[in-house]
């Protein structure tokens, strides 16, 4: 695949986003961690984000809940270059009815090279680390160039445009 770069910005995007089991070991690390996330622009899930909004004083842009929605609008917000860090506490003890949505998440963020924490200590080390507090260029796939490339193979390779339409 065809790459290009994009400047991930010094006050990164964090998306937050935790299955049910896991909401207190987030808002705990949450609130222990007020103050660097502060400098930060916070996005959630809906139920994550509104608990967020009680127990801590950050400012939250929940989304809809992850279950009908919130999980594939993260997602986009992702392939859009919107989000820079995701840090999702998921429950590796039970299936979740929107797995599919949750794998697509997990794959977007892999997919647009953003870093993904899973557990409170890989999101201490994501926010410990010295990258977390500077702009930085990350490399991305180019989206122009993979439709491009997509367009031009299809249609060499024998797929009667005609019947497309
Ligand atoms: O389901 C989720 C992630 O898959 C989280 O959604 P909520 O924050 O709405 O519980």
């Amino acid at each position: 695949m065809q790459l290009t770069t994009r400047i991930m910005p010094q006050s990164k995007r964090i998306a937050l986003v935790a299955h049910d089991p896991c909401k207190p070991d987030l808002l705990n690390w949450a609130v222990d961690n007020q103050m660097a996330l502060s400098n930060h622009i916070i996005y959630a899930t809906g139920t994550t984000g509104n608990l967020l909004q009680t127990h801590t004083r950050l400012s939250v842009l929940a989304l809809m809940s992850g279950s009908i929605g919130g999980d594939q609008q993260l997602g986009y917000l992702i392939a859009s270059g919107q989000i820079d860090v995701l840090i999702f506490f998921w429950d590796p003890l039970s299936a979740v009815p929107h797995h599919s949505d949750v794998k697509a998440l997990m794959r977007l963020a892999t997919a647009w090279n953003i870093p993904i924490a899973s557990n409170a200590c890989s999101a201490n080390f994501l926010i410990h680390s010295s990258l977390f507090e500077q702009a930085l260029e990350i490399t991305v796939p180019d989206g122009d160039a993979f439709l491009s490339s997509r367009v031009s193979h299809v249609t060499q390779h024998g797929v009667n445009t005609q019947q497309l339409l």
